[in-house]
């Protein structure tokens, strides 16, 4: 579904991403862990289009994205979440997932003047889609609370419900469950599995390795720009040179271990 062929991207001298190959299938939850600093998030943001790659290609089901703005990627059915959660804070929870609704209707601006059946039909349908996706992520009954009300772990799962919004059909997850207590976790996995049953191809990064070995079925780690390891949670969480990039740096306190999956 999605494919990364020698993809690379310096920032200046500095080789962030060093001839990456890594193709995606379609279904499933598929992770990319790696230390602090490894190239991440610069991987989703070549992807998305807010970053150009200084070499290689990237394919979306057979189509390179080569040259598209982030808006054109994202029609192509390719949502994603931010590590850092952007919300519109002074919105209701309803009308974030709104927003990222209105990318996909149909209306002129004539309709949306005058209040057109169209209009208001479109947006009938918009409002009981975004109820839909609230309930996806348990916020069904918060859908008028402000979003600077929720909890920093409802708050990215209202982010989640908004990337939904423009019906991608492969989603990108940047550290879903940073800043979440235990229990939200949880629930979260729940969710994701669960969207994941709907037919959403779902592609995350993740330091959280509870999180990531009992989610993904397929892992790859990269470190330090290239990709050193592709598996199975089991087959990464023996795998020398994994427990070597992990356990060979320092600052990787919180990283430092692999832990055993929960049954
Ligand atoms: N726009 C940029 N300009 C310069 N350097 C950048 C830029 N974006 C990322 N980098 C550098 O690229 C390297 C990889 O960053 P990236 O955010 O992709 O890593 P990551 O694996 O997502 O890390 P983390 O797990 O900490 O989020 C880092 O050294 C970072 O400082």
């Amino acid at each position: 579904m999605l494919r990364l062929a020698g993809l690379s991207r310096a920032f200046g001298g500095l080789k962030v991403l060093q001839e990456v190959n890594l193709d995606i299938p379609r279904g499933g939850i598929f992770g990319l862990i790696g230390p602090n600093g490894a190239g991440k998030t610069t991987v989703f943001n070549l992807i998305t289009g807010l970053l150009e790659p200084t070499g290689g290609r990237i394919e979306f089901e057979g189509r390179p994205l080569a040259g598209l703005a982030p808006h054109q990627i994202t029609r192509l059915g390719l949502a994603r979440t931010f590590q850092n959660i952007r919300l519109f804070k002074e919105m209701t929870l309803l009308d974030n997932v709104m927003a990222g609704l209105h990318a996909r209707l149909h209306y002129r601006m004539h309709d949306l003047v005058f209040g057109t059946p169209r209009f208001r039909g479109q947006e009938r349908q918009a409002r009981e889609r975004a109820r839909e996706l609230l309930s996806w992520v348990g916020l069904d009954a918060r859908l008028d609370d402000r979003a600077d009300n929720l909890s920093y772990g409802d708050q990215r799962k209202l982010e989640l419900a908004r990337a939904l919004a423009s019906e991608p059909k492969l989603l990108l997850l940047d550290e879903p469950v940073a800043g979440m207590n235990g229990g939200e976790k949880d629930e979260l996995m729940d969710e994701v599995r669960r969207i994941s049953a709907r037919g959403y191809t779902i592609f995350m990064i993740e330091h959280d390795m509870h999180f990531v070995m009992n989610l993904c079925q397929d892992i790859a780690v990269l470190n330090f720009g290239r990709i050193i390891a592709r598996g199975t949670p089991e087959a990464i969480r023996n795998n020398p040179e994994v427990i070597e990039a992990y356990l060979g740096r320092e600052d990787e306190e919180d990283h430092a271990s692999l832990p055993e999956a929960r049954p």
